[in-house]
C-alpha cells in the first residue's frame, strides 16, 4: 500500500500553509463559516491564503452550506480548487456543483456513526470525487461538521473503504501517537488532520514532524 497522502486542515494563516507544505502536506484544508469547530477563518483570508498555494497543491474548501447556490458564489469568491462538504447535501446539489463548477472537486463528508454511514457512502460515492471519514454529529442543535478531535469507530471506516471505489480520506482525532493504527486499520487514500498538529490553537512543527514521521513509518 503506498503512503497515504496528508492533507493539513484548519490552516489560518499564509505562514501556516507554508509549514504544512514544507513539511510534506499535499493538500491545504480551509475552513469557512461553520455552526461548530476551532479552525474557522474569513473567506477574504480563504482567498488571500488560496491564491499563494502553488499549482499542484490541493486548497480545500470546507463549507457547511447545503444549497448549491450558496456553495458555487464561496468557491468562486475563495478560488479552492476542492470543495468539502462537510454536511448532508441532496443527491441534485452534487448534479449542479458539477455542471456549474467544472474542473473543481468535490469530496463529501460522512460522519460514521454506524452501519448506515456505509449505505451513504455507497449511495453518494458515484456523484463525488472523493469522500472523507470524520467524527461530526449532524443531529444536535449545534451541529457538529468536523474539528472535533474526536476518532470514530474505525472498523467502520474500514468497511467503507471496502465498498467504495473512489478515494477515502480518513479524518477524525488523528494525532502523531494514533496516526500508524489508524493506516493500518484503514488503509485510506489519505489523512486529514487539524487539532492533533496544534499547540494552543496554533500549527506545531514538532508535532507536524512528528505526524510525517509516523506516516512514513506505518
Ligand atoms: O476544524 C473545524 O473548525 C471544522 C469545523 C467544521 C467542520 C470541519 C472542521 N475541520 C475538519 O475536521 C477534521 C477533523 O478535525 P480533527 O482532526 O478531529 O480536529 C479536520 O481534518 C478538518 O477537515
Amino acid at each position: 500500500m503506498p503512503a497515504p497522502r496528508v492533507k493539513i486542515c484548519c490552516i489560518s494563516s499564509p505562514e501556516e500553509a507554508e509549514l504544512a507544505l514544507a513539511c510534506g502536506a499535499s493538500a491545504l484544508g480551509l475552513v469557512s463559516a461553520m455552526p461548530s469547530g476551532p479552525g474557522v477563518i474569513d473567506e477574504v483570508l480563504i482567498a488571500e491564503i488560496t491564491a499563494r498555494v502553488p499549482p499542484p497543491v490541493a486548497t480545500f474548501l470546507l463549507t457547511s452550506q447545503t444549497e448549491a447556490d450558496a456553495i458555487i458564489d464561496q468557491q468562486r469568491r475563495c478560488g479552492t480548487s476542492v470543495v468539502q462538504l462537510c454536511d448532508y447535501v441532496e443527491p441534485a446539489v452534487h448534479v449542479l456543483l458539477r455542471r456549474e463548477l467544472p474542473g473543481i472537486r468535490l469530496v463529501q463528508v460522512i460522519h460514521v456513526t454506524g452501519l448506515e454511514s456505509v449505505e451513504l457512502a455507497r449511495e453518494v460515492e458515484p456523484r463525488v470525487d472523493a469522500l472523507l471519514l470524520d467524527s461530526g454529529n449532524t443531529t444536535l442543535t449545534v451541529k457538529e461538521l468536523g474539528g472535533t478531535g474526536r476518532t470514530h469507530d474505525w472498523a467502520t471506516s474500514r468497511q467503507i473503504r471496502e465498498a467504495v471505489n473512489v478515494p477515502l480520506f480518513l479524518a477524525g482525532g488523528l494525532s502523531p501517537t494514533n496516526v500508524a493504527e489508524a493506516v493500518r486499520a484503514v488503509e485510506p487514500f489519505g489523512l486529514d488532520i487539524c487539532s492533533g498538529v496544534r499547540t494552543d490553537g496554533k500549527l506545531d512543527k514538532v508535532k507536524l514532524v512528528a505526524l510525517f514521521s509516523a506516516v512514513a513509518a506505518a
